[in-house]
């Protein structure tokens, strides 16, 4: 029996876009767009000033480099082998809607060195048709201007990224997550745990901090763990932690970061140790709290509610 192959409206369409952050509104465009097209171009707009500019005006924890904007979208798509990303260069064109013509210019010469003949723009910016009739001759098709489908756009994601959670990509989330470490003993060990169900999200166990705690306390000439054990321990954790951020929920939790390790480290062995220096430095944690930072003989509850309150405001 054959099977009537369906065809497209269009061969090839194309998609401009900033995808600062990569969000499902983008995804639906891009979805919707791709079910009526042979092959799908998507161009990834960069400009080091403008994408500065943006950062800076929002409240984004760190600023996404047009790598980490390519590798969500190559992410996300990975199975859709008739979508195609491409880097866009914008430098030196006047920002948008001021460049229309040297924007044009430098799309053709892409599409040129690419050999891409488009048919049909795709675009949710109604007030952009004219002039993407105009420089480019093509249809233009326009997806859901009023955002009623997904009512999500990049700047409300910057201006919030955790209230609008929900709207990044799985992909992009990663980036945005958020690591704290709650350093303690006794009940204070519990409070990453607590906080990591009350956000729903992850808790990084290492299961040698009690080794190493032990180790530090009982002077004993029989140590457990030699200078290399130090080293694969803190590998362990940066592989758990990574791990851990890419399914987490805007937080992930743990009770152990690089700083205390290599202290232990030092303790131990009193020497330092290069490896757990450079971790230490180089290892960016949002948040650490020690216990023996904070107000001592305080209640357990005063505990957690201090330590909330911090981690709270992580997410304003
Ligand atoms: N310099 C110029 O004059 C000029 C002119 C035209 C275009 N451009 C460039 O083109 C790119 C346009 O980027 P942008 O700001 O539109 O990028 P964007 O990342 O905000 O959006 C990308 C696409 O997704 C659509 N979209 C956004 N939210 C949506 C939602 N919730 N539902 C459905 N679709 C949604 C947008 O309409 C756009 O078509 C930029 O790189 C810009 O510099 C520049």
């Amino acid at each position: 029996m054959s099977v009537a192959v369906m065809s497209s409206k269009y061969k090839v369409g194309l998609i401009f876009g900033k995808f600062y952050p990569l969000h499902r509104g983008h995804v639906y465009l891009i979805e919707k767009a791709v079910s009526e097209v042979d092959e799908l171009h998507i161009f990834l707009g960069c400009e080091a000033l403008r994408d500065k500019q943006l950062f800076n005006k929002s409240r984004l924890p760190k600023q996404p480099q047009v790598s980490d904007r390519f590798s969500w979208l190559k992410t996300t798509f990975k199975d859709r082998h008739n979508i195609h990303i491409h880097i866009l260069d914008e430098a030196g064109i006047d920002f948008y809607p001021n460049g229309w013509q040297d924007w044009s210019y430098r799309v053709k010469q892409l599409l040129a060195e690419h050999k891409i003949t488009p048919d049909v723009i795709f675009t949710s910016e109604a007030q952009d048709v004219k002039n993407h009739k105009y420089y480019f001759g093509c249809s233009v098709s326009i997806v859901d201007a009023d955002r009623h489908f997904m009512d999500i756009s990049a700047t409300k994601i910057r201006e919030n990224p955790y209230k609008n959670w929900s709207f990044i990509t799985q992909s992009a989330k990663p980036f945005f997550v958020k690591k704290v470490a709650i350093i303690g003993q006794n009940r204070f060990r519990d409070l990453p745990i607590q906080l990591a169900n009350i956000y729903n999200t992850q808790y990084v166990s290492n299961g040698y901090i009690n080794y190493i705690e032990r180790e530090i306390s009982i002077h004993h000439n029989k140590r457990y763990l030699n200078k290399f054990d130090y080293i694969k321990i803190a590998m362990l954790h940066v592989e758990r932690l990574a791990k851990a951020v890419e399914t987490a929920n805007k937080l992930v939790f743990t009770s152990i970061d690089f700083e205390t390790l290599a202290r232990y480290y030092n303790q131990i062995f009193e020497k330092e140790c290069d490896v757990l220096n450079a971790l230490k430095n180089s290892y960016q944690f949002d948040l650490v709290i020690n216990e023996k930072d904070l107000k001592q003989k305080c209640s357990q509850l005063e505990y957690f509610e201090t330590v909330l309150k911090k981690v709270e405001a992580l997410l304003i």
